[in-house]
């Protein structure tokens, strides 16, 4: 069966490579016109940490693809947040009724996904490797981490078996059967990683600031608490757990210090030494996933009648930053932390 990558960049550039070396059928698809002419000239590179390969395959811009007017029966979905509707609607006349869309995305995308084409034909995915689009033609791979595939209804289905078993070209790639526990425990992490974007410095630098911990816990609290009020487990993976950190009474400093000292160490370890959020921002100079990403967890924490001050004003300042109306600084980090020691006294650490 083909596999059809909507959106080149970094993850699908990185999963469509290694699965096209291991020859599956892969056929890329983006909106830059100039990654597409790179990989059908000279192929995709991935620079990963072991070795550098390139891969030679077809690639195509949206128009071109859909000009092609072939049904499409496995589609990666690997856009950014933001972009996952606007990607993925120009294809549903080419879906079928058994057609297969994962979203290998940060965020709740599924959600969205869903609503588009039915639960059905939705297929959760948890992803946690990281890589930076370097330039056309080019990725840079940090190497191997958790993923996570799984059915929305927790099911161990047949399909999402032999996803799995496709995928081990990659990695160790596996299935759950809680899938929307990774996605929350990834949102949780997100918080810790838009903060981190908020100063020119890498992950591990912020995650080791001893005294803006009690803060970033918090943040991260905020999300996990509307976790929570919607009845999903948060699940923990390379380094950070959830369960550490929420519920708040239950908190146990001791062994979350120790569990993030050992993030610091994953972090500061990895090719990728700052956020993707980060690259957005100083690098590429355009927004980031936060409307898709933080604000719909603003919004869903609306519904449940919780307040989540840190968050709000993580979203402004990162807002603020993409508008260029704010730089990035520690600073930001302490105006945060100012709000966090307004709160009252029970929520502040334990
Ligand atoms: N990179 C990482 O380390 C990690 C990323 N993730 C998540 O994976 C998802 C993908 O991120 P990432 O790979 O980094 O993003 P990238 O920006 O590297 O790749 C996305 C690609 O999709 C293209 N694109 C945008 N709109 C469309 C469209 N309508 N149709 C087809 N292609 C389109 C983009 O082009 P253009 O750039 O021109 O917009 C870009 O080339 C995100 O949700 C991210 O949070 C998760 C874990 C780690
Ligand atoms: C840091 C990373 C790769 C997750 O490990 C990520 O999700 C990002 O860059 O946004």
């Amino acid at each position: 069966m083909t596999i059809t990558i909507i959106g080149a960049g970094a993850i699908g550039g990185v999963l469509g490579a290694y699965l096209a070396r291991a020859g599956d059928e892969v056929v890329f698809c983006d909106t830059a016109e100039d990654h597409v002419n790179k990989i059908n000239l000279n192929g995709l590179t991935i620079e990963g940490p072991d070795e550098t390969f390139n891969v030679k395959c077809a690639a195509y811009t949206p128009p071109q693809l859909i000009k092609k007017n072939q049904s499409l029966e496995l589609i990666f979905l690997c856009v950014k947040a933001q972009h996952t509707e606007k990607a993925l609607s120009p294809f549903l006349p080419l879906l079928t009724s058994t057609s297969q869309v994962v979203s290998f995305q940060n965020g709740l995308c599924e959600r969205e996904i869903l609503k588009l084409i039915g639960a059905e034909r939705t297929i959760g995915c948890f992803v946690n490797f990281s890589a930076d689009y370097l330039e056309p033609g080019k990725i840079l791979y940090g190497g191997v981490a958790s993923l996570y595939l799984g059915e929305l209804d927790g099911q161990v289905s047949e399909r999402i078996m032999s996803l799995k078993d496709k995928l081990q070209v990659w990695g160790p790639a596996q299935v759950t059967d809680n899938i929307w526990g990774f996605l929350w425990g990834k949102m949780s992490y997100a918080g810790l990683l838009y903060a981190t974007a908020l100063v020119d410095e890498t992950m591990a630098t912020v995650v080791e600031k001893y005294e803006l911990r009690d803060m970033l816990m918090e943040l991260c609290s905020e999300i996990l608490e509307i976790a929570d009020k919607e009845g999903v487990v948060p699940l923990g993976f390379d380094d950070w757990e959830p369960n550490l950190i929420y519920p708040r009474k239950e908190r146990n400093n001791k062994k979350l210090d120790a569990g993030l000292k050992k993030l610091a160490e994953r972090m500061a370890n990895n090719k990728k030494t700052k956020s993707g959020i980060w690259r957005d921002l100083a690098i590429r100079k355009r927004q980031t996933e936060v409307d898709a990403q933080l604000v719909p967890i603003l919004e869903i924490g609306k519904i449940h009648k919780v307040e989540m001050k840190l968050l709000a004003a993580l979203v402004e300042a990162i807002k603020e930053i993409e508008n260029g109306n704010r730089k990035m600084s520690w600073q930001n980090l302490y105006d945060l932390q100012k709000i966090y020691k307004s709160l009252p006294h029970e929520i502040r650490r334990i």
